[in-house]
């Protein structure tokens, strides 16, 4: 396919499968983005990689061959042994907090694969997690990405397996949400080939012995056991498009899985905030992969709690007027952020995180919040819902009580034998936003 014979032409129809049709809205941007006649995914260079993208509806038949369960697979008893080596060194020791050793002047993509190798690695070594300081940090995370993929994830409509693609999925930590809200097809990237190889081994240890074959024994989903098919892939989703970072790994994936139902991304759109071409490749990706109807869901820092922050001068450094936090979590910018809590240019604004055990001070970059949603509305997606964590928590719990597992429940009990979180907790949560968009069509 001649790539100059697109030039100048609508080029709705070939990037959908389904003639969806691009977004009609004007930009919205608080920003005062130049008027524009087309959705700006269209614009992108990177579309072309999109004409790959399949146009034959996927069935489940279609893709019931283990072809992209393939990752690693040659590495399976390698990594068992390391394994029950490390599980051997667990027994030893009581609990051990994460550090991670990196050389800070690199480049954001070297600095955060770097540090979330190094926290694969040694979460291996580090005791049981109940003794983490922060154990019921983690469970409310937890519990609140457990409340968005199972209020979000979109019911089904036709026939067909229904999949989602993890961006950034760290060490499948969301594998365990994914068999809740029981999807067939799982497609997990992250940019840690560390974590990668964590989620991949992790899938493999609870894979059901016999994935359903059809919708009637379907219905019997060994509910301890992933009943779905996934693969796994390193790559970076804010550089790269999906089809780069699949296809040389599983050849026909593109036609086969895609578009998705759900695209989620947890706790790292912010590091995408770097850069303006950063943010509006990650966002060509999401809407290429979603069907018409399918739902975009993450998690990220709150541009309005760094905003609140910064108008009640609620800062821990006295004057200087840089970091705000407390014992369990901080942010800290490298000049006095804005007084008014409005940053412009709306990307590259820099801080370092830093929550115990956990996010050893790497750099992150706000998101605000305004100017995401108009960029979104310009690659034809729209918010269907924004809200803190706190809000989510108290909103929809009475809901997912008895839905969730128990350790994770009796992991949020709170001193006052209540359950949600407390303290220097609640405010590190705080910290967090769910958001919902759901893509035109
Ligand atoms: C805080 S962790 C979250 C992991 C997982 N989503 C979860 O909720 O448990 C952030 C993840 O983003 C990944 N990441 C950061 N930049 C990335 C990029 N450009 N492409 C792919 N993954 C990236 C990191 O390697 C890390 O695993």
């Amino acid at each position: 396919m001649a790539e100059q014979k697109y030039e100048g032409a609508d080029l709705s129809d070939l990037f959908s499968r389904r003639g969806d049709s691009a977004p009609t809205g004007q930009p919205s941007s608080v920003y005062g983005e130049e008027q524009q006649q087309r959705p700006a995914w269209m614009k992108l260079e990177k579309n072309k990689l999109y004409d790959k993208y399949g146009t034959k509806q996927t069935t489940r038949e279609d893709t019931r061959d283990d072809r992209y369960s393939k990752y690693g697979v040659q590495d399976n008893k390698r990594v068992r042994r390391e394994e029950e080596e490390e599980e051997l060194k667990r027994q030893k020791i009581d609990y051990q907090t994460f550090q991670s050793r990196i050389d800070k002047e690199k480049d954001i993509n070297s600095i955060v694969r770097s540090h979330y190798n190094q926290r694969t690695y040694q979460s291996k070594l580090q005791g049981s997690r109940t003794k983490s300081p922060i154990y019921k940090l983690r469970n409310f995370n937890n519990a609140i990405k457990y409340i968005m993929l199972g209020n979000f994830f979109p019911t089904k409509r036709e026939a067909g397996p229904r999949t989602v693609l993890d961006l950034c999925c760290g060490k499948g930590g969301d594998l365990n949400k994914c068999e809740f809200i029981s999807v067939d097809q799982y497609i997990g990237i992250d940019i840690s080939d560390a974590s990668i190889s964590e989620a991949f081994s992790r899938y493999l240890q609870n894979r059901a012995r016999f994935i359903p074959q059809n919708e009637e024994s379907k219905k019997q989903r060994n509910s301890k056991k992933y009943n779905f098919e996934a693969c796994f892939a390193t790559g970076d989703c804010f550089t790269n498009s999906i089809p780069e970072i699949l296809e040389p790994n599983f050849p026909g994936i593109i036609e086969n899985m895609f578009p998705v139902d759900c695209v989620s991304i947890q706790f790292a759109m912010h590091y995408a905030f770097e850069t303006e071409e950063k943010v509006k490749t990650l966002l060509n990706n999401i809407t290429k992969s979603l069907k018409p109807g399918g739902t975009f869901v993450g998690t990220i820092p709150s541009s309005d709690f760094i905003k609140d922050k910064i108008l009640k001068k609620n800062f821990i450094d006295g004057e200087t007027g840089c970091k705000f936090g407390n014992k369990l979590y901080s942010v800290t910018f490298e000049k006095p952020p804005p007084a008014d809590g409005i940053f412009r240019p709306p990307f590259g604004n820099k801080y370092v995180y830093y929550l115990k055990d956990a996010i050893d001070a790497i750099p992150e970059y706000v998101v605000p919040f305004e100017y995401f949603r108009s960029l979104c509305e310009d690659f034809g997606l729209v918010l269907k819902y924004k809200k803190n964590f706190i809000d989510i928590f108290n909103q929809e719990i009475p809901k997912y009580f008895s839905k969730l597992n128990k350790n994770l429940v009796e992991g949020m009990k709170r001193s006052d034998g209540k359950y949600g979180a407390e303290g220097d907790e609640k405010e590190a949560v705080g910290f967090y936003i769910g958001f919902v968009f759901e893509k035109l069509g």
